[in-house]
């Protein structure tokens, strides 16, 4: 039995990076409720996407709930204007030397919910104090930095180590995987206690996205 339904976030970072908005509305068409937003800075990884600005300018047009996955070396100087733009999930990377504790409590404070982002690299251990603080942990099966990149199935172990915390200490966060998730790599963190799905590359490319949907939602 799973913790959560599963739930489609699909990567604008996949989308069309002159119409945004279209690409957003490619996924509200669907009735899919959520969007993944990445945020780069060059320094935390090695690559540049889009800010505060454009995410405000999305949330004019749009009503989906608003996953931001920030992938800076300071995250907490960005939160608030993040938070002002509209989104509704933030998610911090563990990495980074600042106050975690405080930062994801000043993200409750802003109204959005609370996400902690694990890379590759990063053992479950590094974020098990904080597991009472978030209602989502993001697992990056990528090292992360750019789309269409293959699947880690070296951070399964993680995924099911991570789902059998939450059961241990009656926690309900979500539990998210990004980076290189189709429909088969997907269903493996399924299977191992994932219930919430990035897609950029492999849902933005399907032949069919109404189907690429179903088939995550059936799961
Ligand atoms: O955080 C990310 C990259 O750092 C993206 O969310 C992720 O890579 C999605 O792209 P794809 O589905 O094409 O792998
Ligand atoms: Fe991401």
């Amino acid at each position: 039995m799973y913790a959560h339904a599963p739930i489609l976030t699909p990567s604008i970072l996949a989308g069309d990076h002159a119409n945004l908005a279209a690409s957003a509305a490619i996924v509200a068409q669907l009735g899919l409720k959520w969007i993944h937003l990445d945020i780069m800075d060059g320094h935390f990884v090695p690559n540049l996407s889009f800010g505060p600005q454009t995410v405000a300018a999305l949330r004019k047009n749009s009503k989906l709930f608003f996953d931001v996955h920030l992938m800076l070396s300071e995250p907490h100087r960005y939160i608030e204007a993040f938070a002002k733009a509209g989104a509704n999930l933030i998610s911090v990377h563990i990495e980074p030397a600042y106050d975690h504790v405080a930062t994801l409590a000043r993200i409750r404070e802003l109204g959005c919910q609370r996400g902690i982002v694990l890379n590759p690299g990063t053992p479950a251990s590094a974020i098990e104090h904080l597991l009472d603080q978030v209602e989502l942990v993001l697992v990056m099966t990528v090292q992360p930095g750019f789309g269409g990149q293959s699947f880690r199935r070296d951070q399964l172990e993680k995924i099911a180590r991570l789902s059998a915390l939450r059961k241990e200490r009656g926690l309900n966060f979500r539990l998210e995987v990004d980076g290189g998730i189709d429909l088969a790599t997907g269903a493996e963190c399924r299977a191992a206690g994932a219930d919430t799905f990035v897609a950029g590359t492999s849902f933005f490319n399907a032949p069919d996205r109404a189907a690429y949907a179903a088939t995550i939602a059936a799961w």
